[in-house]
């Protein structure tokens, strides 16, 4: 594994630097259409996460976040590029990576609790101690009392819990995140981002979240990045988020510096939405 050090102040021991979570250097990513040309949809770009950062992708419908986030988890190889997790180039499946989309990924026919222990026991966990798990982990999104529930029988905004639940007990280094709360109505999308920055808060993994909504990006990030317009689409912004933590994720909307920070992203982003929907767009 390659690490970095600093050069130290002079009689001090050199520090050494964590690795990335995720390093994307220069990534391409092409899809082969039959009887069409190659189509390009991501140009070469460059996208670093360190270890407990909070990242927020934000551009156009179509421009390329999920294809960025698909090439993280190792589901989509590249054109071009490397892809680097914790130092270790990344071959197959992103083991230290779990993903949540925005469908639920439940099976029906199973409760709220086999749901979640399901992710242990197919990785070789026996079934009491994934039944534990699975409890505590139920218990830690705010379900303890629908463990018994079918996924028919829990609201969406429950649901999306025991997805949650479902992805984090497995221990993942790095959550990669589509749109995850898009189905859901504002206000519990609200109340799930403040329920994931509160998990978040207590084991700090590298998040990378992609979203519509730059509200959302601002009000949970770190850093929030932009992506230009497709096809050949790239990184072209990339914002710090300088506001205090612990946030909520409602009442930090109300906060002046939000505001700014909305004006100066959003500033960059309509540009490439306007691309997106032609020259009429309203
Ligand atoms: N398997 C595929 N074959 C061909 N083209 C694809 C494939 N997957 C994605 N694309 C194209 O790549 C581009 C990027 O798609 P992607 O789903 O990453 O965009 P997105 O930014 O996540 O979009 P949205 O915000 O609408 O969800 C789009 O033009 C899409 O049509």
């Amino acid at each position: 594994m390659q690490t970095a050090t600093l050069r130290p102040p002079a009689g001090e021991a050199p520090a050494t630097v964590a690795p990335l979570a995720v390093a994307l250097d220069d990534i391409a990513i092409s899809f082969a259409i039959p009887g069409r040309p190659v189509f390009k949809a991501v140009a070469p770009t460059s996208l670093h996460v360190k270890e407990g950062e909070f990242v927020a992708i934000v551009g156009p419908t179509g421009c390329g976040k999920s294809t960025l986030l698909n090439a993280t988890a190792g589901l989509l190889k590249p054109a071009g590029g490397r892809v680097t997790i914790f130092g270790e180039p990344l071959a197959g499946l992103n083991a230290k990576a779990g993903y949540l989309f925005q469908q639920d990924a439940l099976m029906p026919w199973k409760t709220a609790l086999d749901n979640v222990a399901i992710a242990l026991e197919i990785g070789g966990v026996r079934r009491a101690d994934a039944l534990a798990q699975a409890q505590d982990w139920l218990r830690r999104v705010g379900l303890a009392r629908f463990v018994d529930r079918y996924p028919h029988e829990l609201s969406g905004g429950q649901r999306k819990r025991v997805g949650l639940a479902q992805v984090l007990v497995r221990g993942p280094k790095i959550l990669l995140m589509d749109e995850p709360f898009g189905p859901l109505d504002a206000q519990t999308r609200q109340i799930m981002g403040t329920l994931l920055l509160n998990l978040w808060a207590q084991d700090r993994k590298a998040v990378l979240f992609v979203t519509h909504d730059l509200e959302e990006a601002i009000a949970l990030s770190d850093r929030v990045v932009i992506m230009s317009a497709g096809p050949e689409a790239r990184i072209i912004g990339d914002f710090p988020i300088d506001l205090a933590r612990p946030r909520d994720t409602a009442d930090i909307r109300l906060d002046p510096r939000f505001h700014e920070l909305y004006r100066e992203i959003w500033n960059q982003l309509k540009a490439e939405v306007v691309k997106t929907y032609g020259e009429d767009a309203p």
